[in-house]
């Protein structure tokens, strides 16, 4: 079979254009519905009244229906005395107004005289308090245009305008169909080389929410006429199939030969990243899109163009994405060649959302668990540099943002713990983007963060942290809040084989090492360590292999990638590894002083010094948390 080599390269708004145009007859058709049951639905005529609300003029308040001519002359020193049943009838709110009234007045303004009299100190106004016929809705009047998606207040207007039957689009049945023959149901046994099947999960969950009703096939294996089979019979049952993935160059990559064999690729390649390979055809009249296999790319396909095309199929737009304005803590740097998208994690800082890119590797599924929103990079440019103004489409409200707690520095498993006892507390979320311990200082002498984590040895005292801070950030007042003691070691494979137990016995033992990167605290710690030791880096194997964080470099361990690595207990008792001591560091947490006010630090700081979070920490083990809380001030 030959490989699909040759991808365009078309822009997303054209790409769109162009699908919609050949799928414009193949709109759903229109069904009736009741309208208690049309939420979310897409009005396929314009709907008019057809009856006023009110239908008849009812009083809005507790009291007496009367003829306002009878009480003009009402005042405190001549009051007017009125009879049920010939100068007044008593209603309650809602009540049909008799035909000789033209006013009703409240129970609070009558004085009972009798059973039946009542005497009034004030002229009544004609009309008042009584809803008049229409007064919300008047028959014949337009209550949705046509193409509006019905909302819950939507529901109220028509059935209060008579309108009880509703004409919209069908629902677009959709069928997702997962592909591979690498991809396995959950729950499989695994070995490997499996996938665990999630995606067409997360699309059925998506469709739900665009609007659409979707169905999950069977996976089905990379065999060509098998393929060609199941899409077959779901094109014929289906108003828009979903192919996941096989979008690409690979050799089993079948989706668009698939396609072509039983209709139509219109596009094959859209400029967006992720999400690239994305195919859009038309197989037996029916819209066919081939969504490229990894689960980011699949999810900003299914955002930016399966919802449009959802919506399309009812004769609706979308245009629900909302944007703030940001600004960049960091640079970005993007293809010319693609509208590309990326993840970022958003604080209000003074006044100004600050917006702090994560990992964008198409298979960073917890990239999209952890974002607050999207930042997009338009085709034209080749990224942001740090510090620029930018819309990000946000992916929470407004108002979680501002109760977020902004954390950029190093990382440390014990954050997720604070972040998770945070929550639990009620209103603040603590978010985290881990930069290494340099760039927590960075982003806090810009104020684009609200606290720094960070394990910086300074190499001539020997001290931690102060002195970085007061190096890098000499014009701000920033408190340092002491947090742990962490025990760095070596982490070595389970039973160290190699019989590893010291910084020297590495280089005696020519085992392979993985390194952190440069700035990041555990880098700076293990350069002290060997000049102190008079070892030579250029001796270590792998001493210029660096990996990000303390759990990738154990895992590389764990993988038997590298025989060694510096890092802290948690990492190699999380990876089941054995953990030689090495040396103790502090990690801190520095903020500027006034941030210490802060309704969410205070709760964050009583977090972190609580019983709880200490207890946590013992049973991670290798934390010494003697000094937690305190704060030095200078
Ligand atoms: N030579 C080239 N290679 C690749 C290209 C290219 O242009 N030339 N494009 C790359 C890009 S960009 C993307 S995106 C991927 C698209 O891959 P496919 O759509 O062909 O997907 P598969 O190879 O079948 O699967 C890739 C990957 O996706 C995950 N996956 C797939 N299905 C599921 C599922 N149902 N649930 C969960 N995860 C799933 C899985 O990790 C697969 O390994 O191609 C690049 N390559
Ligand atoms: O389109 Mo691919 O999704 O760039 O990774």
């Amino acid at each position: 079979m030959d490989r699909n080599i040759y991808l365009s390269n078309i822009s997303l708004d054209k790409a769109i254009e162009i699908y919609f145009e050949k799928i414009k007859d193949l709109k759903m058709p229109i069904e009736v519905i009741k309208t208690y049951e049309a939420k979310g639905r897409i009005t396929a005529k314009p709907i008019f009244a057809k009856i006023s609300s009110p239908f008849y003029n009812s009083s809005a308040v507790d009291g007496i229906a009367v003829d306002s001519k009878k009480t003009f002359t009402a005042s405190e020193k001549n009051p007017v005395r009125l009879k049920e049943g010939v100068d007044y009838t008593t209603v309650d709110t809602g009540d049909p107004i008799p035909d000789e009234c033209d006013a009703v007045i409240m129970v609070e303004d009558l004085i009972k005289v009798s059973e039946d009299e009542v005497e009034i100190i004030k002229p009544a106004i004609p009309w008042q308090n009584i809803r008049q016929m229409g007064e919300d809705i008047v028959e014949g009047q337009l209550i949705l245009p046509q193409s509006h998606k019905i909302r819950p207040v939507d529901i109220g207007a028509l059935i209060a305008g008579g309108v009880f039957e509703v004409e919209v689009y069908k629902k677009p049945k959709v069928a997702v169909i997962p592909t591979g023959t690498e991809i396995v149901e959950p729950g499989t046994e695994l070995k490997v080389g499996d996938i665990i099947e999630f995606n067409s999960r997360v699309f059925v969950s998506l469709i739900d929410e665009y609007g659409g009703d979707a169905t999950r096939f069977d996976i089905v294996k990379d065999d060509f006429e098998k393929l060609v089979e199941v899409v077959d019979k779901a094109s014929k049952e289906f108003d828009l199939i979903l192919l996941n993935a096989g979008s690409s160059a690979g050799r089993e990559d079948y989706s668009r030969k698939v396609i072509e064999t039983l209709g139509e690729v219109y596009i094959h390649g859209v400029a967006i990243k992720p999400g690239k390979p994305v195919i859009l055809g038309k197989v037996n009249q029916k819209p066919i899109i081939c969504i490229p296999g990894f689960p980011v790319s699949a999810f900003f396909v299914m955002e930016n163009i399966v919802k449009k095309v959802v919506a399309y199929l009812q004769g609706y737009d979308v245009k629900d994405k909302r944007y703030i304005q940001a600004y960049l803590s960091k640079r970005v740097t993007s293809s010319s060649k693609y509208l590309e998208f990326v993840r970022v994690k958003l604080g209000f800082i003074e006044d100004k959302y600050i917006a702090a890119p994560i990992e964008r590797g198409a298979g960073a599924t917890m990239s999209l668990v952890k974002a607050d929103g999207v930042l997009e990079v338009p085709e034209e440019l080749e990224g942001y540099e740090k510090g620029s103004k930018v819309n990000i489409n946000i992916l929470k409200s407004e108002d979680e943002i501002k109760n977020t707690i902004l954390c950029i520095g190093s990382h440390d498993v014990i954050l997720d713990i604070a972040s998770d006892l945070l929550s639990k507390k009620g209103k603040f979320t603590l978010s985290s983007a881990h930069v290494g311990s340099m760039g927590g200082i960075l982003a806090l002498k810009d104020r684009e963060t609200h606290f720094a984590t960070l394990h910086l040895l300074d190499l001539q005292s020997g001290e931690y942290n102060r002195p970085y801070i007061k190096r890098y950030i000499p014009n701000r007042k920033i408190a340092l809040i002491k947090f742990v003691k962490r025990i760095q070691g070596l982490m070595v494979k389970k039973g160290n084989p190699l019989n590893i137990n010291s910084l020297e016995d590495i280089v005696k033992k020519g085992a392979r090492f993985v390194n952190r990167q440069k700035g990041s605290g555990t880098r700076i710690l293990l350069d002290y360590e060997l000049k102190k030791l008079g070892i030579n880096p250029r001796e270590i194997i792998g001493y210029d292999r660096e990996d990000y964080t303390h759990i990738s470099v154990a895992a590389q361990v764990a993988k038997n990638n590298a025989d060694c690595g510096l890092g802290v207990y948690s990492a190699a008792m999380i990876m089941g590894l054995d953990f030689i001591p090495v040396a103790m560091e502090e990690y801190d947490i520095a903020i500027p002083l006034e941030y210490l006010e802060l309704e969410g630090i205070k709760q964050f700081i009583d977090v972190i010094t609580s019983k709880e979070f200490k207890m946590e920490l013992d049973k991670l083990g290798g934390y010494d948390y003697k000094d937690l809380g305190k704060i030095i001030i200078e």
